[in-house]
């Protein structure tokens, strides 16, 4: 007989999950404390609560193969970009300006666009002061380990609870093909030698913080022949020295960025491709699948940038009465709990009601139904509520008779941009297409008729039945249509396309 079992980032190993709240029901309290709204650390929590960065860190001391701080761009999104660079008092202002005006930012990060760590003055003052000013506020950090080890007693002094460590190799061989240099007691050391001391740094670094109960969530760049291989090594590391959280992100490199690899010709994963390794990590280690790969100035939901509505010249002459901000921030924060207590309730129950589909199939049950993506449009809250041509991104889930687990955030170019771009909107409708590659059916609150049309063609089924409803609630209901319509009874035939 089969038991339903809801898998989330890790997989949730245990039986009669309800959804990805459940994974978070099944952590020790102490660590269910520090992640339950933490957009980044639970999946869950990212449909709910914002998360914004300061760009308070400009230096490295170290050069990877992929990164290039010099080009910005206010219309992408990406690690390393920023347009403004604060003083650790600007940023105080900014973080205090922004939880002010979106009670649901409940982390502020500093990622760059440099290193954190390499810049520790500005970093640890933004730190020391918001721990005063806003102690609300969860601070979180990320680094490429090299000055660790160094500063782990001064992070803890100022609570922060969360770190994100760059390992992209356990491997002083692989190192040396993504790593040309590091600075170190003030030298700079290449090659193997070089990958050799930032690995050995990141390790006692992850080791330290740990020890110190702090929740380390490690990053992965996944570079095709370079590392992807070796990834599963790295993942099975650090785990076993406490890593809370396995981050494996697709390399971006594009030669017109100005890095190494984007010159050289190096490519990203495929979206399966990137899937299958997250698979093969995950093991019964957590794995994040809903990282944006942000900008380091990014403010708001995940997958939304509200930055502009927040530059310096906006906020510099504010007045804010924190003390007050902080009450409506409570109260805003409450009601969300209340809503996605009752979401999760409401999952749980169509969750079970799937799997009970299954349970009542004739035996020996052959063909297995195989499982289905679906693309999902939301702006937040966990429900489906996005007009298709108005979505930057789509959430893909994949729906099975065993369970419904989120696998990934795919962008798109925005399809609706109005009547001046129209004559480009039917490229922009092929881009959106062929990112939702693999995908069966898209759940969106309306859709248009032209894009309907050429989904249909395109395999993909449009519905838009379930405006308003929870996401998982609305995938396990579509799934469970697609059983009881007997469309799904292959796993080893060639899926017959639902829309056809
Ligand atoms: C900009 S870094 C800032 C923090 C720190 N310097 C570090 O590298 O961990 C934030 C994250 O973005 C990743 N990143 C930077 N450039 C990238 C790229 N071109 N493709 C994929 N990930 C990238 C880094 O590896 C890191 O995990
Ligand atoms: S460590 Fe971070 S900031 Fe430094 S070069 Fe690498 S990605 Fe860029
Ligand atoms: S880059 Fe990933 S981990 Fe960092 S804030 Fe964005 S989503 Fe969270």
């Amino acid at each position: 007989m089969l038991e339903l079992k809801v898998q989330t980032q890790g997989g949730c190993a245990s039986s009669g999950c309800g959804g990805s709240a459940d994974r978070l029901a099944h952590l020790p309290e102490a660590i269910r404390a520090k992640v339950n709204n933490h957009p980044c650390f639970s999946e869950d929590a990212h449909h709910h609560y914002a998360r914004m960065h300061v760009a308070v860190a400009p230096a490295c001391n170290i050069q990877c193969h992929y990164c290039n701080r010099k080009y910005d761009c206010a219309n992408e999104s990406r690690p390393g970009v920023v347009s403004e660079l604060l003083t650790p008092d600007q940023a105080v202002k900014k973080v205090l300006a922004v939880a002010a005006a979106i009670p649901q930012m409940t982390v502020l990060g500093i990622a760059g666009p440099g290193d954190p760590l390499a810049n520790p003055e500005r970093t640890l003052e933004t730190f020391r002061q918001l721990a005063e000013k806003a102690p609300d506020i969860r601070l979180c950090v990320s680094t490429n380990g090299l000055a660790l080890p160094d500063l782990v007693d001064e992070l803890c002094q100022y609570n922060i609870e969360h770190v994100t460590i760059t390992i992209n190799c356990v491997d002083p061989d692989v190192g040396a093909k993504i790593y040309p240099w590091i600075f170190w007691n003030n030298r700079r050391i290449k090659g193997r030698k070089a990958a050799e001391i930032l690995i050995r740094r990141q390790q006692e670094g992850l080791e330290k913080l740990v020890a110190r109960g702090v929740l380390v969530k490690v990053n992965s760049v996944l570079i095709p022949g370079v590392n992807d291989e070796h990834l599963k090594e790295v993942s099975r590391v650090v785990k076993a020295k406490g890593a809370f959280l396995h981050n494996v992100m697709p390399l971006i490199a594009e030669p017109e960025h100005g890095t190494f690899y984007g010159l050289m010709g190096q490519r990203g994963p495929t979206s399966a491709e990137l899937q299958s390794l997250q698979d093969a990590c995950a093991g019964d280690m957590a794995m994040m699948r809903h990282c944006r790969q942000c900008r380091a100035d990014a403010v708001g939901m995940l997958g939304e940038d509200r930055g502009q509505e927040f530059t310096l010249d906006k906020i510099e002459h504010l007045e804010i009465d924190y003390a007050a901000a902080m009450q409506k921030r409570a109260e805003v924060q409450a009601e969300i709990e209340a809503r996605r207590a009752a979401q999760h309730q409401q999952t749980k129950v169509a969750l079970v009601s799937l799997a009970s589909i299954e349970r009542a199939r004739p035996q020996p049950k052959q063909p297995e139904s195989r499982p289905v993506l679906m693309a999902v449009a939301t702006t937040g809250g966990g429900v489906i509520d996005q007009h298709f041509g108005h979505a930057r991104e789509f959430l893909i889930y994949e729906a099975s008779a065993q369970d419904v687990r989120f696998i990934g955030a795919r962008k798109v170019d925005l399809y609706c941009t109005g009547s001046e771009t129209c004559g480009e909107a039917e490229t922009r409708l092929e881009q959106t297409i062929r990112a939702l590659d693999g995908c069966e059916v898209v759940l969106c609150a309306r859709i248009g008729y032209e894009p309907w049309g050429k989904l249909e063609a395109a395999g993909i089924a449009p519905n838009g039945e379930h405006a308003l409803e929870p996401i998982e609630d609305a995938v396990a209901a579509v799934y469970r249509e697609l059983l009881d319509a007997g469309r799904l009874e292959s796993v080893t035939a060639e899926p017959e396309r639902l829309s056809a």
